[in-house]
C-alpha cells in the first residue's frame, strides 16, 4: 500500500472533523494538528509542514465565512490544495512517443531498485502497445545482467548484454544500435550503481550518456531514505541531465512522504513510483491523483488504468467478479492491495480509505491466510474454532471475516445481474476489453462496482464531480 500510514492518519483526521457537529477553530486546529503529526512522522521536512499548516489556517478563515458555506468542503479543499502544492514536482518530464525511437537511460545508487524498475518501466509501456527493449550496461555488479535477463525473459521483452565485455559504454552503444535497427521505440539502458555517490559512478554515467545520447535520463531513488532524497537528487542532477525521477519502495515505508516532498523541493519531475517487488507494482505518479487518494477521495483515473491491467494479468478475476463470484483470493488481494484487482478497488473513493483506516493490514493478512482457497460454505463450526485456535484469533474475528466475504459475494451477485454488465460479458473478454474505455467505465461498470463495495453513499457525498475527473 502506498504510504498507508500517512494516508490512514490524514483520512482519520478528516473523518473526525466531519463527525463534529460544529466546525469551529478548535476542531480545525485539532484536525491540522493530527495531519501535521502524520506528515512529520512520514519524515516530511519541518518547515514544509509548518508552512502547510499556516497556509491552511490563512485560507480557511472560519470567522469570516458567510453562513451557508460548507466548512468541511472548504477545509478539505484547502488541505488538498496545500498537499498538492507541497508535492508538486515541477515541470512535466519528457514523454517518449509511441512509434518514435526514444533512448531512456536509468541511473541510481546500488540497490535503489534500478534494474527492477527498468523492467517495470518497459512492461508498463509494453502493456500500452509500445515495443520496448532493455540494454544491460551495468558491468559493475556481478549478476546484474542475469537479473535483467531473467526479468526481461519473464516479461517477454528483448534484451541485450554481455558476460565478457567489461566496458559499459561499448555495451550500451551496441545495444542501442541493435534495437534502433530493430525499430524498437523505447530503448532502456540500465547503468551501473555504486554504494554511494562517488566520482567513478558519475564519470561512468557521463560517458554512457555521451555515447548513447539518451532522450531522457531517469534517476531511480530508494524512497525509504526519506528527506535524504533531497541531497541525493541534487548531487545526481549536477552530474547528469536528469529528466525524471522514480521513487521505489514506496510500499509501506514510513519515510515515503519525506522522499516525495524532498524530490518535489528539488523540482525534479517525479513520473512513477515503485510500490512493491513485483513487476506490476508500479504506478504513474500524478500529484492530484495521489493526494486525492491520500485524503480518501479515491483516484478514478488510476482506477481505470489499473482495471485495464486486471484484464491483462488477472482476466480470471475480472470474469469471476462479473459472473457474481467474489472469492477469498480476491478478498485477500483486496486487503493486501495486492494484484491489479486489489490495487484497482483500493482506488475507488472511500474504499482505499476504508482499508487504510483499518490500519491493520498485517492482521487482516494473517486472518485471510488462514482461510485462503477455502470455500466459506464448507467451513463448519469446528473448523472455524480450529482456524481461530491455529491463528491465535478470536472465533468472533474469524466469523466477522467470513461475514464480510459473504457480503462481498452478495454484492458481486447483484453486480452480475446488471443489464449493462451482462451486455459487457456477452462477447467474452475481447468485448470486455473493447468496452473498457474511460467513458464506459465511468458510466456502467464503475458505479456498479462502487455499489458493490457499499460506496454509493460516500460517492453521493462527494458529488458527481468525481466521476468527471
Ligand atoms: N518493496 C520493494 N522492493 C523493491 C522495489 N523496487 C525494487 N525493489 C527491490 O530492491 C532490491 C534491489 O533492486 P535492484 O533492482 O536489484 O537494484 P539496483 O538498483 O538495480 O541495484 P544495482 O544493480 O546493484 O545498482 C531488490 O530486492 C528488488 O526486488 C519496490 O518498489 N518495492
Amino acid at each position: 500500500m502506498v504510504l498507508g500510514e500517512l494516508g490512514g492518519s490524514v483520512v482519520r483526521a478528516l473523518q473526525k472533523m466531519s463527525n463534529s457537529t460544529i466546525i469551529d477553530e478548535n476542531v480545525l486546529n485539532e484536525c491540522l494538528k493530527e495531519i501535521t503529526r502524520a506528515l512529520l512522522q512520514a519524515d516530511v521536512q519541518f518547515k514544509l509542514v509548518r508552512d502547510l499548516q499556516m497556509n491552511i489556517k490563512n485560507i480557511v478563515n472560519l470567522d469570516h465565512l458567510a453562513p451557508g458555506h460548507n466548512k468541511r468542503n472548504i477545509i478539505q479543499q484547502a488541505i488538498f490544495n496545500e498537499l498538492c502544492k507541497m508535492l508538486d514536482t515541477g515541470e512535466p518530464s519528457f514523454m517518449p512517443k509511441k512509434g518514435k525511437t526514444s533512448v531512456v537511460m536509468f541511473v541510481g545508487l546500488q540497490g535503489s531498485g534500478k534494474t527492477t524498475t527498468c523492467t517495470k518501466y518497459a512492461l508498463y509501456h509494453q502493456k500500452k502497445g509500445w515495443k520496448p527493449a532493455l540494454v544491460c550496461a551495468d558491468t559493475f555488479r556481478a549478476g546484474a545482467f542475469d537479473q535483467l535477463k531473467q526479468n526481461a525473459t519473464k516479461a517477454k521483452i528483448p534484451f541485450y548484454g554481455s558476460y565478457v565485455e567489461s566496458d559499459p559504454v561499448q555495451i550500451a552503444v551496441e545495444g542501442v544500435d541493435r534495437f534502433k535497427k530493430e525499430n524498437r521505440d523505447l530503448i532502456i539502458v540500465d547503468t551501473s550503481g555504486r554504494h554511494k555517490q562517488e566520482a567513478a559512478l558519475f564519470e561512468e554515467m557521463r560517458q554512457v550518456s555521451e555515447a548513447t545520447n539518451p532522450d531522457l535520463a531517469i534517476f531511480v531513488m530508494d524512497g525509504s531514505i526519506g528527506q535524504a532524497a533531497y541531497d541525493q537528487a541534487q548531487a545526481f542532477k549536477q552530474s547528469v541531465a536528469i529528466g525524471a525521477v522514480i521513487l521505489t519502495k514506496m510500499d509501506g515505508h514510513a519515510k515515503g512522504g519525506g522522499a516525495l516532498s524532498a524530490v518535489a523541493a528539488t523540482k525534479s519531475p517525479l513520473t512513477f513510483i515503485g510500490t512493491g517487488e513485483h513487476m506490476h507494482e508500479f504506478e504513474v505518479f500524478n500529484v492530484q491523483s495521489f493526494v486525492k487518494r491520500l485524503i480518501g477521495m479515491g483516484d478514478l483515473s488510476g482506477f481505470i488504468d489499473k482495471i485495464q491491467e486486471v484484464e491483462y494479468q488477472q482476466p480470471e478475476h475480472m470474469l469471476e467478479l462479473l459472473d457474481g463470484n467474489f472469492t477469498l483470493r480476491m478478498m485477500y488481494d483486496l486487503y493486501l492491495l495486492k494484484g491489479p484487482m486489489g490495487q484497482a478497488l483500493s482506488l475507488l473513493p472511500g474504499l482505499g480509505a476504508k482499508l487504510m483506516r483499518k490500519g491493520q493490514e498485517k492482521e487482516s493478512q494473517a486472518k485471510i491466510k488462514q482461510l485462503d482457497n477455502t470455500d466459506p460454505k464448507l467451513i463448519k463450526d469446528s473448523r472455524i474454532m480450529r482456524i481461530a485456535r491455529g491463528s491465535g484469533r478470536k472465533v468472533a474475528e474469524v466469523m466477522e471475516m467470513l461475514n464480510e466475504l459473504n457480503e462481498y459475494k452478495q454484492r458481486a451477485k447483484i453486480l452480475s445481474q446488471m443489464k449493462e454488465v451482462k451486455n459487457l460479458k456477452k462477447g467474452g473478454m475481447s468485448s470486455l476489453s473493447r468496452n473498457m474505455n474511460a467513458q464506459n467505465m465511468s458510466k456502467v461498470l464503475l458505479p456498479q462496482m462502487m455499489n458493490m463495495c457499499g460506496l454509493r453513499s460516500s460517492m453521493k457525498q462527494m458529488g458527481s464531480a468525481l466521476l468527471k475527473t
